[in-house]
């Protein structure tokens, strides 16, 4: 009986660490730049490297992002937050984030040594915005620096050139990323006012919902127009429907959050497709 005890404890456990790990977030960048890397011309074994340092990167700032969150998580009762609603202890995913943590360092150095740092430093930032930026006018700074040097983490471990990203495919990526910060705050813009937490969207307020999709709009003009080549009829397409949900959401005040979603959907998109423009 007790031993059945024990094996429901540990499952739970199990289940509390894959929840706190933003399970969302880290599968979509983790398929994202794996797929990027495989549309860029990366061999077999690159790809499979490229997905294992990045997956081990974001398990490492979700887990330490709750860990470091838990106490203002259980002030305002998050039921969705495993270590606040006590499915796991704050020390287990302390463990599992430094785990994650230290296989990501040779897992990004795998793909050679700037490539690697080029990757690394964007896991710092990442803890960087877990450990404090999250709380300042600067937290969108982390996400562009970390988006922005993915597609390098790309390049620079792809051959013959190993070379950095093009300017447009950084500056996208770093526009996706704020997007993303701002897409992933606005739902839940009362409870971080509750608790203190005053990042550039709180402070923003309900215009957050207005500025979102903005960076992200600026993204697919780049990934459509700054390319080598003709945009061609389907990225001029491309651009009117970003531009037509841009016109919803700002006449709509009541417009469906997924619409943003779309436009940062559209932007990853492109990011596949152009993907051979990556490496030249
Ligand atoms: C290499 C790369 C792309 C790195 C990502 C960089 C980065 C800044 C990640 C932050 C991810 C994260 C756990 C956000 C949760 O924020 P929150 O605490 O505001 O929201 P929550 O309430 O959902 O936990």
């Amino acid at each position: 009986m007790a031993a059945t005890g024990d094996v429901k404890r540990a499952l739970g456990g199990v289940a509390g660490l894959a929840r706190a790990c933003h399970p969302g977030p880290t599968i979509a960048v983790t398929t994202l730049v794996t797929v990027v890397a495989v549309s860029a011309g990366r061999d077999p074994w690159g790809c499979v490297l490229t997905g294992a340092a990045v997956l081990t990167g974001q398990l490492s700032i979700g887990w330490s992002n709750d860990a470091v969150d838990a106490d203002r998580d259980r002030a305002v009762a998050r039921a969705d937050k495993p270590i606040a609603s006590g499915q796991v202890s704050r020390r287990a995913v302390w463990t599992a984030a430094g785990i994650a943590a230290a296989a990501c360092v040779p897992l990004s150095l795998a793909s050679g040594l700037l490539a690697g740092t080029a990757h690394l430093l964007g896991i710092i930032a990442g803890w960087a915005y877990n450990l404090g930026l999250k709380s300042s006018v600067f937290s969108w700074i982390p996400y562009a620096v970390a988006f922005g040097l993915l597609p390098s983490f790309v390049t620079l471990g792809t051959g013959p050139d190993h070379a950095w990203a093009p300017w447009w495919a950084m500056t996208a990526t770093a526009l996706l990323g704020i997007g993303a910060h701002l897409a992933n705050v606005v739902p839940d813009l009362a409870d971080d006012l509750a608790t203190g937490i005053r990042g550039w969207p709180q402070r923003l307020g309900n215009a957050a919902r207005l500025v979102a999709p903005l960076p992200l709009a600026i993204a697919t003009v780049l990934l459509v127009v700054a390319p080598a080549g003709p945009a061609g009829v389907i990225g001029w397409l491309t651009l009117g429907v970003v531009a037509a949900l841009l016109a919803v959401i700002a006449s709509w005040p009541k417009a469906p959050f997924l619409l943003t979603i779309a436009v940062a959907a559209i932007d990853i998109v492109l990011l596949v497709v152009r993907g051979d423009a990556l490496t030249g």
